[in-house]
């Protein structure tokens, strides 16, 4: 835990002189400002709505690395210039870029993609958005196939992983700005589940699901 800001305080009837330091933690994660994530109810109300459990039950940043989900908060306002996100794309390989608006007015067969952004699918590579303004929900499966559902607001930047189940859709506010990342040229094909079978769905469970088995049963064995 990083200690910054000590606060002085005065101890109530003692003479000014007699101070106690208080350290304050000040470790708040920048990127829970745009970002949360949450594990759904099973309700199949409007998928617009936040579907919290009851009581809410809340997952970490490290909780979504060790699904292979990586996120980030940068700078909106200025991304083209951003130092931060200029090394993420270099030490990652991004040599595409483009920007995927979602409403009716922009985005062309809008009922259409709105509609298999939401089915269950996989892709073959990372799928890597960068949320400029609006917010959605990014819906990932866990390893017990539980939904997590990750709302991403303006400045989050969020990986999937090749392989992982999931879906999205926009929010109540019924607009996203995401500018979508790639390594060479882009592939956005959806490949709906089931799909176990592809190369990337095996490394997915291989490289974060039965490891993550392995790595408990030697915890347990210790
Ligand atoms: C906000 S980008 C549109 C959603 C998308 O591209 C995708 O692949 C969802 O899984
Ligand atoms: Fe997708
Ligand atoms: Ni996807």
């Amino acid at each position: 835990m990083v200690c910054k800001n000590p606060i002085e305080k005065t101890l109530p009837g003692t003479h000014c002189s007699s101070k106690i330091v208080t350290m304050v933690s000040s470790d708040k994660d920048p990127r829970q400002e745009v970002l949360q994530a949450w594990y759904m109810d099973d309700s199949d109300e409007d998928q617009r709505l936040p579907h919290h459990k009851e009581p809410k039950e809340f997952v970490s940043f490290d909780q979504l690395a060790e699904l292979g989900v990586l996120s980030w908060k940068l700078d909106a306002d200025n991304y083209e210039t951003d130092p931060e996100l200029k090394k993420i794309r270099e030490e990652r390989g991004y040599t595409y870029m483009d920007v995927c608006e979602v409403c009716p007015e922009k985005l062309p067969n809008y009922e259409q993609k709105i509609k298999s952004f939401f089915e269950e699918h996989l892709h073959t590579d990372e799928e890597i958005r960068f949320c400029a303004a609006g917010s959605g929900y990014f819906d990932v499966r866990d390893r017990n196939d539980a939904w997590i559902r990750v709302w991403v607001k303006k400045g989050g930047m969020i990986i999937l992983p090749a392989g992982i189940y999931h879906r999205f859709t926009l929010d109540e506010t019924n607009y996203i700005k995401a500018l979508r990342f790639f390594v060479g040229e882009p592939v956005w094909t959806p490949h709906n589940r089931p799909n176990d079978h592809l190369p990337a769905r095996q490394q997915y469970l291989q490289d974060f699901v039965e490891k993550d088995v392995a790595n408990q049963a030697v915890n347990a064995a210790a």
